[in-house]
């Protein structure tokens, strides 16, 4: 998917929501684990119940993973269902990868032609090499981690470079934009670093941000769109478990739906009162 399909999704669906799909054995209600599939039953149903008032979905990695085989195959049928019917959504791998070059070479290919994922979060620490691999596929993208929203984001990415007085997430923004553009990369920025989102505008004003750290991390939707809306709304927001475990009952995808909803509601405001509907 490119940026202006994206832009005119996020219009039609009067969202720019990323549910998350973090969808973890040990919390998901207890009728699915009687299932064949229980992490596929359960992000089918939040995909039917939230579909209609989300732009994106972001299946973690770590949350397949752990799962060993059965988990990569609930992943790679996630992928294929959100594909098949509902072919407007854009799908990111939540992976944060990076390698050498010939490395990342193989996960691009994982993602992107294994499965068809629409984009691939990546860590920016081993450089240019680590990540033009993945800038290889037209209309894929890269979504380079820049100013996280945990509390260790403190511990390096504010770091001053003595010569220039430059933060670190600062230099990542500037030097990775001399590696893709526009068109096919993407920052990631928490939402509990909103008052940061001015400056990074600065930086980086046309590029999409994918926007985690609202709902169970606290941050502030308004906030965002506030410091972070470009043109195109330029913004992503994801939530994950605010969504997805709304309740751990049978009425599981309906509260989803509602908790989406909830957001949705906000999200067509803030676009309204950016003059973007
Ligand atoms: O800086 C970051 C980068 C990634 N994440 C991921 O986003 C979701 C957030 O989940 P919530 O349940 O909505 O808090 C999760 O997959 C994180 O690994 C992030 O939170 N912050």
């Amino acid at each position: 998917m490119n940026r202006e399909q994206l832009f005119e999704q996020i219009k039609k669906k009067r969202s720019f929501l990323c549910v998350g799909l973090d969808s973890d054995i040990l919390k998901i209600p207890a009728h699915l684990k009687e299932t064949s599939d229980p992490i596929f039953a359960f992000n089918k149903e939040i995909i039917d119940a939230t579909q209609d008032l989300c732009v994106a979905y972001k299946p973690n990695l770590a949350f397949y993973e752990s799962l060993g085989v059965s988990g990569w195959e609930s992943l790679e049928k996630t992928v294929h269902y959100i594909r098949e019917k509902y072919p407007e959504q854009f799908i990111i791998a939540d992976a944060k990868r990076g390698d050498i070059g010939n490395t990342s070479n193989l996960y691009a290919r994982a993602f992107f032609d294994r499965m068809d994922f629409d984009a691939v979060t990546v860590a920016p620490y081993m450089g240019e090499d680590s990540v033009k691999p993945f800038m290889t596929y037209l209309d894929k993208w890269v979504i380079l981690l820049a100013l996280t929203s945990n509390k260790g984001a403190f511990d390096f990415q504010f770091i001053k470079n003595d010569e220039n007085g430059e933060q670190l997430f600062e230099t990542v923004l500037k030097t990775s934009q001399q590696w893709g553009t526009g068109d096919n990369m993407m920052y990631v920025v928490g939402a509990t670093k909103a008052e940061k989102l001015e400056e990074i505008r600065t930086i980086v004003p046309d590029h999409f941000l994918l926007v985690p750290g609202v709902g169970a991390q606290g941050g502030s939707l308004q906030e965002v769109a506030k410091y972070g809306m470009n043109e195109q709304c330029g913004l992503l927001v994801n939530s994950s478990r605010g969504i997805i475990y709304a309740s751990n009952d049978t009425d599981f995808a309906e509260k989803a739906r509602a908790a989406a909803m909830e957001v949705q509601v906000d999200m067509e405001e803030l676009l309204l009162e950016a003059e973007l509907l």
